[in-house]
């Protein structure tokens, strides 16, 4: 593959956060010490930890961790010795007052989250991080939503606070190969900082849209073990890295103890395998925030509807991250219509 950057790409393994959707937050800390041993003995770069919402996402609205997500980072930290821990801060969910806790036990570097239209409300937390010696990184949500030239204005904003690289997040698992090609190209010819990928499963096109935005030039990438992340999970971390070896990139991970620990450690932590179900198609089809599949599966349950009519719904009014209390809206206002 030619690719349009010479910098090296930095993995980060994304199942202890986004997969904390996957476990309505209930991971433990045997279980994290577990997945950080294994990533940290394959070489992996970065592993992000928190609550799926990010930190401070342990709320009644988003889900209650089982474990403090301090007590998780702290244990994660214990376990590193040079995989980096990361964090991820939603502004508005998380405040500076999580991120410094963070950054005093240890986490080095923090994706600020903000969805594709908000990038104006991270200048703080990114110079915070900045301040606080992480590496300060920007992460756009729901990146399908907007149009490029919005995308690239907001990476620039993000840039200007300080991010040293912008992440490309579909959330939905929307974006087909095109529509990523077209995203990071425009980023790269904008800005001077890295660019990051983030996939989401949903249409069976995370691994195909990481290779094309690594070959635009994408060199931060995302993936989880297992697909342990929301919806149908992520671009899948032990699929990816052999990829790339195939097509001599090689990243500096262990693909064989990859491997295994998606079989030996991730599988038993799973509730159900990641499948490509029918909400996660619709969600996709629909560019519905991944997070939302559990919330709407339990709301058509509770009201008597499809999850899917639930999801659809949701894309119709655009709905995005935070707004999670729309789905039992939406589900009522269904429910009613139906009877
Ligand atoms: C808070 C979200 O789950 C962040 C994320 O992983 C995404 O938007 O995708
Ligand atoms: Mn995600």
């Amino acid at each position: 593959m030619k690719r349009n950057s010479n910098k090296p790409i930095k993995l980060t393994e994304v199942c202890l956060r986004d997969g904390s959707h996957v476990v309505r937050h209930q991971f433990t800390e045997e279980q994290v010490r577990a997945v950080v041993r294994g990533l940290e003995d394959a070489g992996m770069h970065y592993i992000e930890v928190a609550h799926g919402d990010g930190l401070g996402g342990s709320t009644l609205q988003y889900g209650r961790s089982l474990v403090d997500e301090m007590k998780l980072i702290e244990a994660a930290v214990e376990e590193s010795k040079n995989s980096k821990i990361a964090v991820l801060l939603i502004p508005g969910i998380g405040t500076v007052h999580e991120l410094k806790q963070a950054r005093e036990i240890g986490a080095q570097l923090v994706r600020v989250a903000t969805h594709v239209t908000e990038a104006n409300v991270s200048a703080q937390h990114i110079s915070m991080a900045r301040e606080l010696g992480m590496e300060a990184l920007g992460f756009l949500m729901m990146a399908h939503s907007a149009p490029v030239e919005k995308l690239v204005e907001q990476a620039k904003l993000m840039e200007s606070y300080g991010a040293e690289a912008v992440y490309v997040t579909d959330s939905a698992g929307a974006l087909l190969p095109n529509q990523v090609r077209e995203r990071i190209k425009a980023l790269r010819q904008s800005l001077d900082i890295e660019i990051g990928f983030h996939a989401h499963n949903n249409l069976s096109v995370a691994v195909a849209n990481t290779l094309v935005a690594i070959e635009e030039g994408a060199t931060r990438i995302d993936g989880s073990l297992r697909c342990l992340g929301a919806g149908a999970g992520n671009t899948q971390t032990e699929v990816l890295v052999p990829v790339l070896q195939r097509m001599g990139m090689d990243v500096g991970v262990d693909s064989y103890k990859l491997m295994d620990l998606a079989e030996e450690v991730i599988a038993p932590i799973l509730p159900k395998a990641q499948e490509i179900g029918r909400g996660s198609i619709v969600m996709g089809y629909a560019g519905v925030y991944s997070s939302f599949l559990l919330h709407a599966e339990r709301a058509g349950q509770r009201f008597g509807i499809d999850s899917r009519d639930i999801l659809v719904e949701l894309g119709k009014r655009k709905a995005v991250g935070g707004q999670e209390d729309m789905i039992l809206d939406v589900a009522a206002e269904l429910a009613k219509q139906k009877a």
